[in-house]
């Protein structure tokens, strides 16, 4: 899902949305109660330092010039802690030491703060993490359905780590402000004339900063857009491997990629431009002011004991007004990261498998279809229209149809991956929907279509169905699936890495571990789907029957196109279109010429006549 780029804010709103977005976040990922007080008590303590420190490095400069009267002379309130100052300090050596002092101490202030603000972002990014995460587990399987995979990639694994950023930034800006307030307080308590002059001088300049705001948001959507399109690509590069080299498409997709690339360098370089400028045009905007405030210190008669300290201190408020921009700046250019991590965790506009709260332990009796409509989404046709049919517990029912008729989507409604749209489905006679979720699917296996293997070893291929499947019911589950013997021949044997989705093994053994997997669960209920589409007939017979004597008496739900191979089921439920067009035994069908499995069959097996 693209985020909408069109409603760009302006300035002034995007950083307000932004402080929104991450407040809002914060509540998400709560932080430690003490951490933003802390931060902030000990970025207020480090300006304090430096205020002092400037003021005491005047008075040093006075007295090993011999010109101490010069500190006396300064004005104000300041002009007053400058005089009881040269009561206490009475060479210049013994004010440097205080001011290198002052100096040590401030440094070790902000080394706190930036561990501490490290820990809590950090803190910060991992539960976000975690939340996203869960959020993509937890939702409805067709919410991750509708989004794309390099956008759910580029949530997770990059604008999550934004959010510490964020909170960094929220802080130097409490922190400058408080810098910024406190120096202020140094120049008015200086000269009420002067810091009415700074003061305006400065919201001009940092008008004209925030001009910047815009380009930078506008900067900052285009970074998400560009980065979850390379993501695309990667993923296609990835992913699509095999398809890309047997077609020949490398270089098409190395074009692609490239295009891709040189635009995500254009954005970031574009950024990089505008954040550079910020530096430079702060410090000649602040320059500026300096020389207003000296100039008009000239015109107003000030003295020059007054206007050096005033200089010193607007000299080093440079710095704390620089970070405030900087911080607010970097609050627009991400706020369309937050919005989107924020948006991702958003509960209300989601839904949410039900838990139910029905105990199921095992199966009785049937698990029935009555009247069931299914669409996958508003503005598609029905994949199911007006089904109904059982599916007898403790008997093989095979599932026949045509390409497209609607046998998935079945499978898809019993491992509650979406709800009917119409209609119900109940076990024993038990809406599914009200059953116990995690009891209901603990009946279930599924081996075949969409059920990929994961990279990793055979047994934690295995393991996925059963983590705590023993090593002994491992084994026997792959001697069922008839796949034992191809990997005892493997030089790691159990421990064999089967590569990305198992390209390491053929497709049929593919499908075997696949079923191992399924069977080590000795499920009530066993779904195979096309699960041994890629075997030849006699493995396929084989590997059927060890799995009938392994799971004896359970309920096997058998989707295939080879219509030969459920002539041995007890039901056949054959669908066309989304409708069920018969049901009953193989002998009562085949019975039946009108049907399309009758049909197939004869046709498929050279029955016609028979
Ligand atoms: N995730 C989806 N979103 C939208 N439509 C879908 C989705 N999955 C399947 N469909 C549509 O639902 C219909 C039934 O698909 P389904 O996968 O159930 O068929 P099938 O009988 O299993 O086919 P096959 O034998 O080819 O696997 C098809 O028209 C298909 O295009």
């Amino acid at each position: 899902m693209a985020e909408n780029t069109d409603d760009m804010k302006r300035p002034r709103a995007a950083r307000r949305a932004a402080l929104a977005e991450l407040w809002r976040l914060l509540k998400v990922a709560p932080l430690p109660r003490w951490a933003t007080p802390l931060l902030i008590a000990l970025g207020v303590a480090s300006s304090l330092a430096e205020t002092v420190g400037i003021t005491l490095v005047l008075l040093f400069f006075y007295l090993a010039m011999g010109q101490v009267e010069l500190a006396t002379s300064t004005s104000g309130v300041l002009g007053d802690a400058l005089r009881h100052a040269t009561g206490w300090f009475h060479s210049s050596t013994e004010t440097a030491l205080v001011v290198l002092l002052l100096i040590i101490v401030r440094g070790a202030l902000a080394f706190a703060n930036t561990l501490i603000s490290a820990h809590v972002g950090e803190q910060i990014n991992e539960v976000a993490r975690n939340r996203v995460h869960l959020q993509y587990l937890s939702t409805s399987y067709s919410f991750f359905q509708r989004h794309d995979e390099a956008y759910l990639m580029e949530v997770l694994g990059t604008e999550t780590w934004l959010i510490s950023g964020a909170y960094s930034s929220l802080t130097r800006i409490i922190v400058s402000s408080c810098s910024i307030f406190l120096f202020l307080s140094f120049l008015l308590a200086l000269s009420v004339k002067i810091t009415v002059m700074a003061v305006a001088a400065s919201m001009v300049v940092s008008a004209g900063m925030r001009h910047l705001s815009r380009p930078m948001q506008q900067l900052g959507s285009g970074v998400k857009l560009v980065h979850q399109r390379l993501g695309e690509h990667m993923l296609m590069t990835l992913q699509g491997m095999r398809t890309i080299r047997a077609y020949g498409q490398e270089k098409v997709h190395q074009e692609r990629f490239e295009g891709a690339s040189a635009e995500a360098r254009r954005v970031a370089l574009g950024l990089a431009r505008l954040s550079a400028l910020v530096s430079p045009l702060t410090e000649v905007g602040y320059l500026v002011v300096l020389c207003l405030v000296i100039a008009s210190a000239n015109m107003w008669g000030i003295g020059f004991a007054t206007s050096l300290t005033a200089v010193a201190l607007l000299y080093r408020l440079q710095p704390h007004m620089r970070e405030l921009e900087t911080s607010l700046l970097y609050m627009a250019q991400i706020e369309p990261q937050l919005r989107s991590i924020r948006l991702m965790l958003a509960k209300d506009d989601k839904e949410y498998p039900k838990p139910g709260h029905l105990a199921i332990s095992r199966l009785v009796d049937k698990i029935s279809f009555r009247n069931v409509t299914f669409r996958y989404d508003a503005r598609s046709d029905s994949a199911l229209r007006d089904v109904s049919f059982d599916i007898p517990v403790g008997k093989i029912t095979a599932l026949v149809g045509a390409s497209g008729a609607g046998k998935t989507t079945i499978v898809n409604l019993l491992l509650g991956l979406y709800s009917a749209t119409e209609g119900c489905i109940r076990v024993d006679d038990r809406p599914i929907g009200d059953l116990r979720r995690t009891e209901w699917l603990g009946l279930l296996a599924i081996a075949g279509q969409d059920v990929d293997l994961v990279e990793g070893t055979v047994i934690d291929n295995v393991r996925m169905s059963k983590n705590d499947a023993s090593e002994e019911e491992i084994l026997d589950a792959l001697r069922v699936a008839g796949i034992s013997e191809m990997v005892e021949a493997l030089p790691d044997k159990y421990n064999s890495w089967i590569g990305q989705h198992g390209t390491r093994f053929s497709g049929g053994q593919r499908q075997r571990l696949g079923l191992a997997r399924a069977i080590v669960r000795k499920p009530e209920f066993l779904i195979l789907d096309e699960a041994m589409s890629a075997l030849d007939r006699s493995l396929e017979e084989s590997v059927k029957r060890a799995i009938q004597q392994q799971l004896n008496g359970r309920t096997l739900l058998l989707i295939t196109h080879r219509l030969e191979s459920v002539l041995d089921a007890d039901h056949v439920v054959c669908l066309e279109a989304g409708r069920v067009c018969a049901e009953g035994a193989p002998a009562k069908l085949l019975a039946d010429s009108s049907n399309v499995f009758s049909r197939n069959l004869r046709v498929g097996t050279g029955r016609a006549g028979h």
